[in-house]
């Protein structure tokens, strides 16, 4: 995707905050994603006042819908050619085929898979049995059967898809060096296993955003992955 696989996940309200905290990042990141929190705080021109960086964006809005309201909200968005959208695996192939037909043609559709912060036991608990990997190789086959360009998955079963699909865009969060706190994520790794595994895209909010130093712990990161 770009030479450095590191999305920042800026998951703030605050526009302003976002815009000076990149500004400072770029250079060791290669590009940013903005997710829900950030989407229904500032909305599309928010997202169009970053992208004017000139860095790549990732629009994480994991849409599930009916395939109509789907495709809709991407042609609502059309105008922001985002580098990469969410859709999530679970709205089926009508779907998932009705959202990479809406989406502009440069802009990559992924599907997420298992939430990261979900294991077996919550699987389990919403009658998912089987457990997380088996379930994201089953929902994986769905998405690339509906043509998307690849799917949102953790660190755990990015080997394993990247071996079912060579070519499939591997967009990887639950991503954490070593040390660092997890939080509410379940299926984690470092960013340097996670890459080794197959990922095409790691996404990493809190262990930057929330480090002391944000521009020394991407730059430690940028360095990690690429000794
Ligand atoms: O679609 C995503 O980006 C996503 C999918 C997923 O399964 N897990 C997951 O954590 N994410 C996003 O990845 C980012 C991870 O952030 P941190 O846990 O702070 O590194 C958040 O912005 C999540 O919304």
């Amino acid at each position: 995707m770009t030479a450095n696989p590191v999305f920042v996940a800026l998951d703030t309200p605050a526009l302003d905050d976002a815009r000076a905290l990149l500004m400072q990042l770029a250079p060791h990141v290669g590009g940013v994603k903005l997710g829900l929190e950030f989407f229904c705080a500032n909305g599309p021109a928010g997202v169009a006042a970053i992208a004017a960086l000139g860095i790549p964006v990732f629009l994480d809005l994991k849409l599930h819908d009916i395939p109509n309201t789907v495709a809709g909200a991407l042609h609502s968005l059309a105008g922001l050619a985002p580098a990469i959208v969410t859709v999530h695996a679970a709205g089926g192939h009508a779907m998932l085929a009705a959202a990479r037909a809406a989406a502009p043609a440069a802009t990559k559709v992924v599907a997420v898979t298992v939430l990261t912060s979900l294991d077996d036991e919550d699987l389990l608990a919403a009658g998912v049995g089987g457990g997380a990997a088996t379930q994201v190789t089953r929902l994986a086959g769905v998405v690339r059967g509906a043509g998307l360009d690849g799917v949102v998955a953790s660190p755990h079963e990015t080997a394993a898809l990247r071996a079912a699909w060579p070519g499939g865009l591997l967009v990887i969060p639950g991503v954490r060096p070593a040390g660092s706190d997890v939080g509410d994520q379940k299926r984690v790794m470092t960013p340097r296993d996670a890459l080794a595994a197959g990922a095409s895209v790691l996404v990493i909010g809190r262990p930057i955003t929330g480090a002391s130093d944000p521009v020394a712990a991407a730059a430690a990161i940028a360095r990690e992955l690429a000794a």
